[in-house]
C-alpha cells in the first residue's frame, strides 16, 4: 500500500531573482547532509536560453519562459518517489546542459521563481516559505552576484531589473499569499555607509563581514510549526540570562495577530550567536541530525564571492527546517495509523 510508506518531505522557496533563496537552501543542505536532501532550482525549467529571452523580448519572470508543465510533473513524480530526467540550465553561459537524471530523496528543497504560480504547484508543497527582503537591499545582493558569478556589467544588471518590472508585479510577487512562512531580511539603519556592506550600487567588496541584518519572519496560520516562535524567544531568554546584560542579547520580539491570525518574530540584528545553541539542540532531539551541522549554516557570500557568517540567517535557516521536521511528524503520524489499522 502506497501510503505506508514516508514519502519525501517538499519545501517551495519562493521569491524574486537575489532574494536570497540559494542562501537559505545551502544552510538546510548542510543541516539534513547531502545524501538526505535533493536540492532543485527551478530556474532549470525555463524554456528559453538567456539569448532566445532576448531576441523574444521576453523576461525570466514571465511564465512564457518557463516550463511550469513540466515544472508540476516533475515535482509531483519525486513527491511519489519517481525519479526524472530533469533540465540544467547554465548561468555561468546562459544556456541548457544536457539534462541529468534526479533521484528522490527523504528531503527535497525546490527554490525559484514560479514555485506557488499554480495549484498543482503549490500543493506539491509541504512547506512554503517565500522571501520579501528589503528591496534595496535585494538589489544590491543582486547586482554583486550577478557581477560575481554570472558575467554581467552593473550597468547590465540595473536595465534588467528595470525591464523586469512589469513582469515582477504581474507572476512573481503576488505568489507570496501562498506561503507559510514570509522572510524579511531588512538592513539596521545606516548599513550601507558600513564597513563590508559596499554601496547600493554594487560597489562592496567582500574582504570585510558586512554588518548582521535584522529579520522578520511571518508564520501564518497554516505554517506547521507556528510554536518555532516561542522556541526562538526562550532560547534568546535563555542566553540573556545566561550571560545577563554584558552580552546584551534577547533581541527577539513576538507579535501575534488576533483569532490565531498571522504570528510576526522580530529577530535583532544584535543578536548573540549563542541563541541557536538551544534551537540546535531541542531540533536535533526531534532529527536524526548532527548538532555540529548547524556550524557550517548561516554562510552568505558577501559580494556573491566570500563566505561570511550570519546569526539572523542561521535563526531563519532553523526556523524553516522546524517547519519540515513538524510536516515529516505529521505525515509520519498518518503513515503509522494508515499501516496499523485498528
Ligand atoms: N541572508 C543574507 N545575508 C547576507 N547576504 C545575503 C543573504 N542572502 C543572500 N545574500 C546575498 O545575496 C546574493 C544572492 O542570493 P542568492 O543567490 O541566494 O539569491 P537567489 O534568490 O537564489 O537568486 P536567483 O533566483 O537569481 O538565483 C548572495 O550571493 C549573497 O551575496
Ligand atoms: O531571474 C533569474 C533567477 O535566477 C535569472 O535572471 C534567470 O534565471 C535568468 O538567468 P541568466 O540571467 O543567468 O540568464
Amino acid at each position: 500500500m502506497a501510503d505506508t510508506v514516508q514519502r519525501p518531505i517538499l519545501l517551495g522557496i519562493g521569491g524574486d531573482s537575489g532574494s536570497g533563496k540559494t542562501t537559505i537552501a545551502r544552510g538546510l543542505y548542510r543541516l539534513f547532509g547531502a545524501g538526505n536532501i535533493l536540492s532543485i532550482c527551478l530556474d532549470d525549467y525555463h524554456s528559453l536560453d538567456r539569448r532566445a529571452r532576448q531576441q523574444a523580448g521576453v523576461t525570466a519572470l514571465n511564465p512564457v519562459a518557463n516550463r511550469i508543465d513540466l515544472m508540476e510533473e516533475q515535482l509531483w513524480a519525486l513527491k511519489d518517489g519517481r525519479s526524472v530526467l530533469k533540465p540544467v540550465y547554465d548561468h555561468a553561459t546562459g544556456t541548457f546542459g544536457p539534462p541529468e537524471q534526479i533521484h528522490p530523496k527523504p528531503w527535497i528543497v525546490v527554490r525559484g521563481l514560479f514555485p506557488f504560480f499554480t495549484e498543482r504547484l503549490r500543493e506539491a508543497f509541504d512547506v512554503r516559505v517565500w522571501l520579501d527582503p528589503d528591496e534595496e537591499l535585494k538589489y544590491h545582493w543582486k547586482v554583486q552576484r550577478d557581477v560575481a558569478q554570472r558575467g554581467y556589467s552593473v550597468a547590465q544588471v540595473i536595465r534588467q531589473v528595470v525591464e523586469r518590472q512589469d513582469d515582477l508585479r504581474r507572476y512573481i510577487l503576488p505568489q507570496a499569499r501562498y506561503a507559510d512562512m514570509v522572510v524579511r531580511f531588512y538592513p539596521p539603519p545606516g548599513y550601507f555607509g558600513k564597513a563590508g556592506a559596499g554601496g547600493p550600487a554594487g560597489n562592496g567588496h567582500g574582504a570585510e563581514t558586512p554588518p548582521d541584518l535584522h529579520v522578520r519572519l511571518t508564520l501564518r496560520r497554516s505554517a506547521p510549526a507556528p510554536g518555532v516562535a516561542e522556541a526562538i524567544a526562550r532560547a534568546a531568554a535563555l542566553d540573556q540570562e545566561r550571560h545577563g546584560t554584558r552580552r546584551g542579547a534577547g533581541g527577539v520580539r513576538i507579535q501575534r495577530g488576533a483569532e490565531g491570525g498571522e504570528t510576526l518574530v522580530e529577530v535583532d540584528a544584535g543578536l548573540d550567536g549563542h541563541v541557536a545553541a538551544p534551537l540546535v539542540r531541542d531540533l536535533a532531539s526531534m532529527l536524526p541530525i548532527d548538532p555540529r551541522a548547524t556550524e557550517e549554516m548561516g554562510v552568505f557570500l558577501a559580494g556573491g564571492r566570500d563566505p561570511k557568517h550570519s546569526h539572523s540567517l542561521l535563526i531563519t535557516q532553523l526556523a524553516i527546517a522546524w517547519q519540515m521536521v513538524a510536516a515529516h511528524e505529521s505525515t509520519r503520524s498518518l503513515v503509522t495509523e494508515r499501516a496499523s489499522p485498528a
